[in-house]
């Protein structure tokens, strides 16, 4: 198993207990939506596969290497885009990704080189003189998922990645997503507590009070309904 393996997790914060024995398996080069309402526990899953935080209990595989026993190669294997912005506004979108490639002792021409590529594939290799405070906030968001494969994961975490984005670049940014997986076959994880992000025949993974209640195919789970109906049933949450 080369993707994503989550077994048994659990984290808590004190006495909140925010992942109760949550797992699900993501295969490589597949697309999954991660589906929760606000506090399901997906920052906090999130956290977790980026050793942010550490498991109270549970097991997760990355990119077929074991995070507690192999965390090294394991942290290697992931491209990460956090809910909040971390792109530095006062350099160029390209200088933006040669820092980040850096961080991964990846220097000099490779660096250049990977950053144009990485642009190219979201789009945004024209973009790459501009300073990231001229971007809007859809192109922002593509710069970082760029950013988040110049050191060439294999798997690719996105936490909410169109909060507070307009239609069209919320559009922009899944379909980009959705490529990523089927044609330079990353396997990626995607956070969101909106249903319309979510398309019938993704494979879905709901989240609700730190606990997985239903992991298919959307279309299975839906059948003739609107996900927001079956969503808000399932967690009583707003769609
Ligand atoms: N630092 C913390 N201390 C205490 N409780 C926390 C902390 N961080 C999160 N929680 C709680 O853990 C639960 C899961 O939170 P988490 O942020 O992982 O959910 P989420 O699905 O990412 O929600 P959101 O979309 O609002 O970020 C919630 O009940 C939250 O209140």
């Amino acid at each position: 198993m080369t993707g994503l393996c989550i077994e048994n997790l659990s984290y808590s914060y004190g006495r909140k207990q925010a992942l109760d024995s949550a797992g699900f398996d993501v295969a490589p080069g597949a697309f999954c939506a991660l589906l929760g309402p606000n506090g399901a526990g997906k920052s906090t899953l999130f956290a977790l596969l980026t050793r942010l935080l550490v498991a109270d209990g549970g097991r997760i595989g990355i990119g077929g290497f074991d995070l507690q026993a192999d965390r090294g190669r394991a942290l290697g294997q992931i491209g990460v885009v956090f809910q909040q912005p971390t792109l530095d506004l006062d350099l160029t979108v390209r200088r933006n990704l040669i820092y980040f490639a850096a961080l991964h002792g990846i220097g000099g021409r490779d660096a250049d080189r990977r950053a144009m590529a990485a642009l190219e594939r979201l789009g945004m290799a024209e973009r790459a003189g501009e300073r990231a405070r001229d971007l809007n906030g859809g192109h922002r968001r593509r710069t970082e998922i760029a950013r988040a494969l110049v050191h060439d994961p294999r798997v690719l975490l996105l936490d909410e990645p169109t909060v507070g984005l307009d239609a069209a670049s919320r559009a922009a940014i899944t379909e980009h997503a959705h490529a990523l997986a089927r044609d330079a076959g990353l396997t990626v994880l995607w956070a969101t507590h909106l249903t319309d992000e979510v398309r019938p025949d993704d494979r879905l993974v709901i989240l609700h009070k730190g606990q997985v209640l239903s992991d298919g195919i959307a279309s299975d789970l839906t059948g003739d309904r609107p996900l927001s109906e079956v969503f808000l049933g399932m967690t009583d949450a707003a769609p």
